[in-house]
């Protein structure tokens, strides 16, 4: 195969860490130009596209790429009237991704969201501003900025490092990640708890547009993050976090079942809250199975910012529903019976649905929706069926 253009000149990451043993989801309405960018280290990986919208529409993916792509046609197609858990209009719809996916691990990233270099060349930051939809190709290589070992930053091997390493839920390290190079516990760190849990979940973040809400984007509409913290730490035992599914990577095996990202979009009175539910589903599993959950490092460039007052609309419920919706995940407790992700899931859509129902009819239909994509999981992973 004739290797395609490398726009950023970054040699291709051919030793790809865990390469058959990830996927990457893509949740897309526009054509991935922005792959062009990411093709020295996300090429030798297996990509899942979930084509949103209009079925008909042809998405072009830059080749020398290996994906399978599905559009609306093909999820009601796999999953019949189970189909009715995904979202539609939505970036919700990335998590029959999670689905259908065999591998271990996923990393989901959207389609606006660009290798981030501390330090960015004047004319690459000028092309990205220009609208993320443009060809990459004419992205002259940027000054790549070199992280403390001299290397390009590759966002996917920080999010595996975070995964392969321990997470240290049950008691603060102030010197954040104790497993990275160059660190470890702190003095008075009790050392029964210094070998760590299982990570599930590795929570990157974002330059330049930041993942704000529809009424801090409309106050704020020129705040750029420009702030790269180099830090990587485990979100304590018993504390909630707003997950972004912009830059977000799991272990599937661990905590996929409880990855849903809700009914959201189309027909549905409430939207852009899709990875927030998954994330505060996902912690109290977590807590209550005793795996960690990490954020900070790696950060990508996000560079569109989606309109705010759209945004609005799609968000106002929830903003006042979530002063409600968190104390209900803060008091959640789930039984000692519930020993596998899915047997946690299904309490907790019992739960939803007693507690959240009288808020709105939504958690009700959202409830039945949560038991569905457990239901459809299980079919379509057999093998993990709790
Ligand atoms: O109807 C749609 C709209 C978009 N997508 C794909 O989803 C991602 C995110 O879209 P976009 O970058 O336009 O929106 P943001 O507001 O920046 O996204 C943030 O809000 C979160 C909750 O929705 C989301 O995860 C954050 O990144 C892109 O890949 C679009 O192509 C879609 O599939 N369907
Ligand atoms: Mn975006």
């Amino acid at each position: 195969m004739v290797e395609p253009a490398n726009t950023v000149g970054i040699p291709l990451n051919h030793a790809a860490l865990l390469k058959d043993e990830l996927d990457i989801v893509i949740p897309t309405i526009r054509n991935l130009d922005f792959l062009d960018m990411w093709r020295p280290f996300l090429q030798p990986y297996h990509l899942i596209i979930v084509q949103d919208g209009d079925p008909s529409k042809t998405i072009a993916v830059p080749e020398g790429f290996d994906y399978e792509l599905y559009n609306r046609n093909d999820i009601n197609r796999i999953l019949g009237p189970k189909a009715s858990c995904i979202s539609f209009k939505d970036s919700a719809c990335r998590c029959f991704g999670y689905m259908v996916s065999k591998k271990k691990y996923i990393f989901t990233i959207d389609d606006d969201c660009f290798v981030s270099f501390p330090q960015f060349s004047k004319s690459a930051l000028r092309l990205c501003l220009k609208d993320c939809v443009v060809s990459m190709r004419d992205l002259v290589t940027v000054s790549v900025a070199k992280d403390p070992s001299g290397k390009a930053v590759n966002a996917l091997e920080q999010h595996i490092k975070n995964l392969l390493c321990p997470s240290s839920p049950f008691f603060f390290n102030t010197l954040y990640d104790p497993y990275r190079e160059g660190a470890d516990f702190v003095r008075g760190y009790p050392f029964s708890l210094r070998e760590g849990v299982s990570t599930a979940v590795s929570h990157g973040l974002w330059l330049n547009i930041p993942d704000y809400d529809a009424p801090t984007q409309l106050v704020k509409p020129k705040e750029r993050n420009t702030r790269y913290v180099d830090a990587v730490m485990t979100i304590p035992k018993g504390t909630l976090f707003p997950m972004c599914g912009m830059n977000l990577a799991f272990d599937r095996d661990l905590i996929g079942p409880a990855m849903y990202f809700g009914l959201m979009g189309d027909g549905q009175p409430i939207g852009r809250y899709d990875d927030m539910w998954a994330g505060w589903c996902v912690k109290v599993i977590c807590d209550h199975l005793g795996l960690g959950v990490k954020t900070g490092l790696p950060y990508i460039y996000h560079s569109k910012a989606s309109n705010p007052f759209v945004n609005l609309k799609k968000e106002y419920k929830g903003i006042f529903w979530q002063e409600d919706i968190i104390p209900f995940f803060q008091s959640a407790k789930l039984s000692k019976e519930a020993v596998t992700v899915q047997q946690c899931y299904l309490e907790l859509s019992k739960l939803v649905k007693e507690k959240l129902s009288p808020i709105d009819p939504y958690f009700d239909k959202l409830a039945d929706a949560m038991v569905t994509w457990i239901e459809a999981w299980d079919e379509l992973n057999p093998a993990t069926k709790a």
